[in-house]
């Protein structure tokens, strides 16, 4: 998969060398890039914002630093590729979810156009539509201060689904969200800390039994702390004994 990240703060991203992301580039399963969007700026002052049209508290990105920088990542793409993904982080965006994380660890080449001070001239999501599969998207209901961050997080999700970054894809069956439910607790040794025991059932050995607890816990976690999960969840999908468990 390629990857290309434009950003004022290409610095930013430099957590994404590290760890199994880092290994991942390094293993050639990423072909990541981070772009300095003030490389594609044609002034003395490298200028990438202005005062908004209509008025209003703060900046906006300028338009075509953004058309220079997309076209040179669109024009790098490595083959005849399907349109590339462009990923814009935005807290008007559709809501990131492992779904779209597994959706969006098949495609080929995705882009991510980290916007900075108050958003990027909307024209340019419009034009970037003609090279791009352009996708406004949203981390969470709550305001960062630039698009940063969530392509650190995104870039993370995304990556440990590609096959062959994470050492045992095992692990990536049974995850939270995977099936729709929170996950079930963890536990390791030693088996009593600090007064507190590890549950019996997890010391039996009779899997099938700690299969049904981590089911149940599953449940009793999500409705306690996800409720809004169990309002989508097609209890239709579970076998008799869970949905017993309901
Ligand atoms: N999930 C999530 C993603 C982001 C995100 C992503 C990208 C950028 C680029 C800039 N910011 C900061 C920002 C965004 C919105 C406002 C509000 N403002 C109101 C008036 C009209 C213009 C917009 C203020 C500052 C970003 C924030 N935050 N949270």
């Amino acid at each position: 998969m390629r990857i290309d990240v434009v950003s004022i703060f290409p610095d930013y991203l430099a957590p994404l060398e590290l760890s199994l992301i880092g290994k991942a580039r390094q293993d050639g399963i990423l072909d990541l890039r981070v772009h300095d969007l003030r490389e594609f700026t044609t002034d003395r002052h490298r200028t990438v914002d202005d005062t908004p049209y209509g008025g209003g508290a703060g900046m906006v990105m300028k338009a075509e630093p953004w058309a220079q920088a997309l076209t040179a990542v669109a024009d790098a793409a490595p083959g005849p590729e399907r349109r590339p993904v462009l990923i814009v982080p935005s807290p008007a965006g559709e809501r990131f979810t492992q779904a779209l994380a597994h959706e969006l660890a098949g495609e080929e080449h995705l882009a991510f156009a980290c916007g900075r001070y108050e958003g990027i001239d909307e024209r340019v999501l419009e034009w970037a539509a003609e090279r791009f599969d352009v996708r406004p998207v949203s981390l969470g209901d709550y305001v960062l201060n630039g698009g940063e961050v969530a392509v650190l997080a995104m870039v993370e999700a995304v990556g440990r689904l590609l096959p062959g970054v994470v050492g045992n894809p095992e692990s990536l069956v049974e995850e939270s969200h995977s099936d729709g439910l929170l996950e079930y607790p963890v536990y390791t040794k030693p088996a009593q800390w600090r007064d507190r025991e590890v549950p019996a059932v997890l010391l039996s050995g009779n899997h099938g039994k700690i299969a049904q607890w981590r089911r149940h816990e599953q449940f009793r976690r999500t409705a306690l702390r996800r409720p809004d999960l169990l309002e989508s969840f097609d209890a239709g999908s579970l076998p008799r004994a869970d949905r017993n468990a309901l």
